[in-house]
């Protein structure tokens, strides 16, 4: 019999909760709510011996793992967290996983600040940049732009369908940013009031690739053909580092019900209920139909896809899209900036070629 899943504390199932329904977002504070939630398990743990403890770490990190797809900060930072994990016994096993946590923490709030001052160079006095979505890493460039005396605006994109934009106006508001908050669909028109596309990412491909909110990879070809250098702020546990033995970065697909309440559905279908789920099997063609003349036919898949047609309604909902680094001018980081094609240097330098899961060990 296979051994039962070993208990994670109540604290790390509720971020893995937070995580999937989006309470806590952004690639960056979705990194260190998970480090610091792998603290927790390790401060609360009642483990009776070492391989117990280790066992519970290793489950409390899948669990946070398995919320969200894209960002690969998530197992990054999961995997930093778990190397520091060291020693023979509860109590030192304990305090290095906290201890680890807490640097990663850190290094993770020193490396937002270094970028900031990277991308800071890159914009000046009097300059306008368009946002998408809500990048901490991105805000942390205009911030230290700020900072450092500069005058900055803001065109905001409200990012449908979860309005992260509004965060970023938010934000910006309170730094005394002059905002003009537009719907994404504006953005074209707005690029000519545009000196620089900032926004952050949840991934960065070997190939210097962009994987970020979707709208991002339009937003950058508008850009290039309008002479709009786009700005990628992404501290390096953004880097993917699967994708340099040729892995594709997971687009993670989110509920239709972001996008259309039931009512609207049922306005474009002209059915109050039409959820498919809900739909009622009595409508449904029976599993043996019997035709005019006697004879009995099963249910096929035909005759399904006849009962569908004029009911359903596809709805797809992809929360990140991928930006070609020909699209991209700079990525910023706490190393200094790169052209996208050269981030794979980076990369190697440090990851190096292999990449362990070490929650499944
Ligand atoms: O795409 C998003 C957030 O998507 P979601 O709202 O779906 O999580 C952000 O641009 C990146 O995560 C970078 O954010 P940061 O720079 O804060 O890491």
């Amino acid at each position: 019999m296979a051994d039962a899943e070993p208990s994670v504390v109540p604290a790390v199932e509720s971020t893995a909760d937070d995580i999937a329904a989006m309470r806590i977002r952004g690639a960056a504070t979705i990194a260190d709510a998970a480090a610091a939630a792998l603290a927790t398990q390790a401060d609360q743990s009642e483990a009776e011996n070492a391989p117990a403890f280790r066992r519970q770490l290793r489950a409390a990190a899948r669990t946070l793992y398995e919320t969200r797809p894209t960002a690969v900060s998530l197992p990054n930072a999961l995997r930093y967290v778990l190397r520091g994990m060291d020693g023979d016994t509860v109590a030192d096993l304990r305090s290095t996983t906290i201890a680890s946590a807490e640097s990663f923490q850190r290094n993770l709030a020193q490396a937002q600040d270094k970028l900031g001052d990277v991308g800071a160079n890159r914009l000046r006095d009097g300059d306008t940049v368009m946002t998408h979505c809500h990048s901490t890493d991105a805000l942390a460039c205009v911030e230290a732009a700020l900072e450092s005396g500069k005058h900055l605006e803001a065109i905001v994109k409200e990012t449908r369908p979860r309005k992260q934009g509004h965060i970023t106006a938010r934000q910006l508001r309170q730094w005394g940013v002059p905002v003009t908050l537009i719907v994404d669909n504006a953005a074209r028109r707005y690029l000519d009031d545009a000196d620089h596309v900032l926004v952050g990412a949840d991934s960065i491909a070997a190939d210097g690739s962009v994987i970020n909110k979707i709208g991002t990879s339009g937003l950058a070809v508008n850009a290039r053909e309008r002479g709009v250098p786009v700005m990628v702020a992404a501290q390096t546990i953004k880097l993917h580092p699967d994708t340099l033995t040729g892995h594709s970065v997971e687009i993670e697909m989110r509920d239709e019900t972001e996008i259309l309440t039931d009512v609207e559905r049922g306005a474009i279908t002209g059915n109050d209920h039409d959820r498919a789920e809900e739909r009622r099997e009595d409508e449904r063609p029976p599993e043996t139909i019997t035709a005019e003349d006697g004879e009995t036919d099963v249910r096929s898949p035909e005759t399904d896809a006849a009962f569908e047609t004029g009911t359903e309604l596809a709805v797809e909902n992809p929360a990140f899209d991928v930006t070609p680094p020909r699209y991209v001018d700079a990525i910023v980081t706490e190393h200094g900036q790169f052209p996208p094609e050269s981030i794979v240097t980076l990369m190697r330098e440090l990851f190096g070629e292999m990449i362990d899961e070490p929650w499944e060990a």
